[in-house]
């Protein structure tokens, strides 16, 4: 595995720092915040190339960056899109709807077409002259994907002419063309589906294939997925620059016009390097730090990645079959072919071990039974987390996502509506929230989108829990309920916080509003009361 990895273990930085206005020419990066208060700056390491670090104190919540986007366009794998707002495409009632290139749009009112970050008059021009939509099969929708491919490097391309200050700041970002050269999948895919498309099917040769190439590898390694409803990616002139670490300190958000906003998700320190996670943070050690070599061209050596107990969320832990209270880690975790073994040997077991590849594959199976559970059997959820019980840890990562789903579905599901659920069931959704909210506490901290969800979730059944107690004048003393109330405050006032910085119209947003809603609500329970 470690055959594309170039750069191992993290060095100190070293050379001189360059402060992000000397870097980005006074770009708008850090839109919003005064001139002297600028809260980061550019340093270079050895390892991980350029990266930012905080120059001040910076607060849970506060803006670090505000950016527009160079490049906007379809990801690599997206099916049919349309060109310019990038809806998803099918043949649907009123057929396809083709632009003046003969390229698929959503409707001839698309109001992404002739706009900067959808479909450009110039790229029109071009696609139409070289008669790039002859090959579609609009049979197959799904091939139309494969065209679209080559529409983010193509737009990257054009800035050459375009737009030459943006064009080399794209040419100045990571590419690891060296390593991906060697990883015969990708660089032939992008051979055939890119380089080919754009020099011989669409004959535009001025530029090189090493030119196409850079420009696949910078979307690769440096681009955002973003949009909200279909599969987008867009390149930003500073948020590139922001490191991995599998326990960021930021969160980010984007907005209709696509602009992206890197908040802090907790306190950062000064000179405190400012982080985000490349990978899916639910996942394993192991499954993350595949993505990354894979995906980012890198192996991850961070904190929690080193840890055989991820920090004490036991994350990959398995029970041990020998003498079932022992935990199965993994006992050099960022080396892809370590062995894994039984923590309580040798005083209180006999040894258990277990190689690399036989733990792969059990995963890979257990993962199978978790995929093919339905997003609505709560039954069938329940049934996985008591079948695996005497196998997966608790907070194995493979639990854990059923309980995450548990957590939301209890209350939202017919059959198990928030009113409908008995006080067990009630008590079930309140403690696979705290189990949840403990587990992220580690994993992802302070002000993260899926936190504020969770803080949410707890508060419906534990007011109902409440409100049941009240009617059924099961005793409840004020001081009771004093407390209670401030505990569902608590995690409302959080969640409040962290989901209003969502997009309004967005699921999380309006979780937010009536977060607040809720908030205003005991107010007037606590009046009554008083
Ligand atoms: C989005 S770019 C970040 C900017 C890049 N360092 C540069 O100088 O242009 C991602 C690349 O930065 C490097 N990188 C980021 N975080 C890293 C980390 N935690 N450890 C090692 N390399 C890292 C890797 O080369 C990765 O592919």
């Amino acid at each position: 595995m470690g055959r594309r990895h170039k750069k191992s273990g993290h060095k100190k930085s070293k050379g001189r720092p360059q402060s992000s206005t000397e870097y980005s020419d006074g770009g708008d990066e850090q839109e919003g915040i005064q001139e002297n208060d600028k809260v980061f700056e550019i340093q270079i390491s050895d390892i991980m190339g350029r990266f930012i670090t905080s120059t001040r104190k910076i607060l849970p919540g506060e803006v670090i960056l505000s950016e527009l986007p160079i490049v906007v366009g379809p990801c690599a794998d997206c099916g049919a899109q349309c060109l310019g707002c990038y809806k998803s495409l099918d043949n649907g009632e009123s057929g396809l709807v083709r632009c003046e290139c003969g390229w698929l749009i959503c409707s001839k009112t698309c109001p992404g077409i002739y706009t900067p970050l959808g479909h450009t008059q110039m790229e029109c021009s071009i696609l139409r002259n070289s008669e790039s939509a002859k090959a579609f099969n609009t049979e197959n929708l799904s091939e139309i994907g494969l065209h679209l491919q080559a529409i983010a490097p193509l737009r990257c391309l054009l800035l050459k002419s375009g737009d030459t200050k943006n064009f080399e700041i794209i040419m100045a970002m990571e590419h690891h063309n060296d390593i991906r050269k060697n990883i015969s999948q990708i660089w032939n895919t992008n051979q055939i589906n890119v380089v080919n498309r754009i020099r011989s099917n669409w004959g535009l040769t001025e530029y090189s294939e090493s030119e196409i190439h850079t420009v696949c590898g910078v979307l690769e390694v440096n681009s955002f997925e973003i949009g909200r409803r279909s599969k987008v990616r867009g390149l930003y002139r500073t948020a590139f620059l922001i490191s991995h670490d599998c326990v960021p300190n930021t969160n980010h958000v984007d907005d209709e016009n696509y602009k992206l906003t890197i908040r802090a998700s907790k306190e950062i320190y000064p000179g405190q390097a400012i982080t985000l996670n490349y990978a899916p943070t639910m996942q394993s050690t192991l499954k993350r730090r595949e993505y990354i070599l894979n995906n980012k061209f890198f192996e991850c050596l961070c904190e929690r990645c080193s840890d055989p107990t991820e920090l004490g969320s036991y994350f990959s832990a398995l029970i041990c079959p020998k003498c079932q209270t022992g935990l199965i880690l993994c006992e050099k975790p960022i080396c892809f072919e370590s062995s894994w073994s039984c923590n309580n040997f040798p005083k209180r077991c006999v040894g258990y071990n277990m190689s690399a590849r036989s733990m792969e594959l059990l995963l890979n199976r257990i993962s199978q039974e978790v995929e093919k559970l339905g997003c609505n059997d709560i039954e069938g959820m329940e049934a996985f987390l008591d079948r695996y019980k005497n196998v997966l840890h608790e907070t194995h990562y493979l639990n854990f996502g059923v309980k995450v789903s548990l957590s939301q579905f209890y209350g939202k599901i017919d059959g198990f509506l928030i009113h409908e659920l008995d006080d067990n069931a009630l008590e079930r959704k309140i403690y696979l929230c705290k189990e949840v909210l403990r587990i992220f506490d580690v994993i992802e901290p302070g002000y993260t989108r899926i936190r504020g969800v969770t803080q949410y979730e707890i508060h419906a059944p534990m007011m109902i829990q409440l409100t049941r107690r009240l009617t059924k004048k099961s005793a409840i003393s004020k001081s009771e309920m004093k407390i209670k109330l401030k505990e569902i405050v608590k995690y409302l006032s959080e969640a409040k916080i962290i989901l209003e910085q969502e997009p309004a119209e967005s699921p999380e947003g309006q979780m937010g509003s009536a977060a607040t809603q809720a908030l205003l609500q005991i107010k007037d329970w606590e009046k009554i009361d008083a």
